[in-house]
């Protein structure tokens, strides 16, 4: 059986903050605030697997009110939803995200954004697209006071 699950996440940007996206830290005078490192990315992937398999979302996973996840390094978040799949019998087929951001520039940092996200879902790179746009100066994103993104995944029952 194959299931699909889709995933949405704001940050805004802060000041002294680094900016984490898909686990690569990208160089920008803001990073976006948040309880973890605000990998808003890899927290749409996470909501988009948890919601193919119906097991609730991040945020019942990974609550903001436990001191455990503050600062957390949201690639171990998303190794650990795999993990969850997998206990449930579940494997990634494949992801396709996208990056809704004025700035910075995110094209250099796909490749890697995507080795990381292949390497923690345990798929292979093909399975893996991450795209990037902005949205011509309109609206939060065009104003440059966070970044959002979505994510669409399928999974498929494990043999
Ligand atoms: N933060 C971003 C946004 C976009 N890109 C790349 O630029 C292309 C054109 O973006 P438009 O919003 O004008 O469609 C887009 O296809 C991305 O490849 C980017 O690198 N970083
Ligand atoms: C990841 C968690 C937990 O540290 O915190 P944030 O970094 O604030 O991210 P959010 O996208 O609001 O989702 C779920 C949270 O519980």
């Amino acid at each position: 059986m194959f299931r699909v699950g889709s995933g949405f996440d704001v940050h805004r940007f802060a000041p002294q903050r680094p900016l984490v996206l898909g686990g690569v830290t990208i160089e920008h005078s803001h990073g976006l605030l948040g309880h973890s490192d605000a990998d808003v990315l890899l927290h749409a992937i996470c909501d988009a697997l948890l919601g193919a398999a119906a097991l609730g979302d991040i945020g019942t996973h990974f609550p903001d009110t436990d001191a455990k996840y503050r600062g957390a390094d949201s690639r171990h978040l998303l190794q650990q939803v795999e993990a969850k799949l997998a206990e449930g019998g579940w494997s990634v087929v494949n992801v396709d995200a996208t990056i809704i951001a004025q700035e910075p520039r995110m094209a250099p940092h796909i490749d890697a954004m995507r080795r990381y996200i292949a390497q923690d879902l345990r798929t292979e790179l093909s399975a893996i697209s991450v795209k990037a746009t902005t949205t011509e100066h309109l609206g939060f994103a065009g104003r440059k006071e966070g970044i959002a993104a979505q994510a669409v995944t399928m999974i498929k029952e494990s043999p």
